[in-house]
């Protein structure tokens, strides 16, 4: 049984529609991409997940659940977490602020702030800092450190790796691949060498529909079906 099941989801935002058909099935554990050009509906597939628009119709399982019409504070109850592109962290507060509002009761797993600081050394450097001051990279590193400083099942993750220097890159895809082994992680990528690297499974979305899904090793074999669909050179 897949972990996160998408059957037919069809999501307005206002009087527009964005997304058409989207039908997805995500199966537990490693890295699962989501392609696609700009504006085609992958960001709106995220938060169609979590809630935060309202597929309608469509169905959204998760862990044989549905999870169609539950608030978002429901669904990340479940063990989802979203990291959206704008990182929604906040920048007045310390790394360990930010860290501890993420936490469910206030206190950290010192296991799991363990590994967090394993994970992204940077973060510990900077414990006491300011948000704001921190790098882009080390931004993102705080911003993916709050969606596991509780247990997660699934962590859906939009465009992380956007303006960051190749070597920023090289660290995020490691740290994914390692935290991809306890939790399955759902991402949004423009960056297809990036997705390449870390992707065990793919689907590609063009004007709200999937058009797409398969292994990324397929995928990544077969030039004319990526020139087609992403429109790479
Ligand atoms: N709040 C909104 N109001 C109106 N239209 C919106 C809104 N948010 C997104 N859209 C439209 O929905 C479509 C899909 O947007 P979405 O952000 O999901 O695309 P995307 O695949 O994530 O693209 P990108 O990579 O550019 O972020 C776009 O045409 C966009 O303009």
């Amino acid at each position: 049984m897949s972990l996160l099941t998408l059957d037919k989801m069809k999501t307005d935002i206002g009087q527009y529609a964005v997304l058409h058909d989207v039908s997805l099935e995500v199966p537990e554990g490693g890295v699962f991409v989501l392609l696609g050009r700009n504006g085609a509906g992958k960001t709106t597939t995220l938060r169609s997940i979590m809630g935060l628009w309202k597929p309608s119709p469509g169905t959204v399982r998760f862990d044989g659940d549905d999870l169609t019409g539950l608030h978002t504070a429901d669904i990340a109850r479940r063990g989802i977490a979203y990291v959206p592109e704008n990182m929604g962290i906040f920048g007045n507060l310390t790394v360990e602020e930010n860290l501890i509002l993420a936490t469910a009761k206030g206190r950290f797993d010192a296991a799991r702030l363990n590994r967090i600081t394993t994970l992204f050394p940077a973060l510990e450097r900077f414990w006491t800092k300011q948000a704001w001051s921190l790098s882009g990279g080390q931004k993102q590193m705080l911003s993916v450190a709050r969606a596991i400083v509780e247990p997660r099942r699934l962590i859906l993750i939009d465009e992380p790796t956007k303006g960051l220097a190749p070597a920023i890159v090289a660290a995020m895809a490691e740290a994914f691949t390692e935290i991809s082994r306890e939790a399955t992680i759902l991402l949004v990528e423009q960056n297809f060498h990036f997705a390449r690297s870390i992707g065990r499974d793919m689907a590609v979305i063009d004007d709200g529909r999937v058009v797409h899904s398969g292994t990324m090793a397929a995928f990544a074999a077969d030039k004319p079906l990526q020139d087609r669909l992403l429109g790479l050179s």
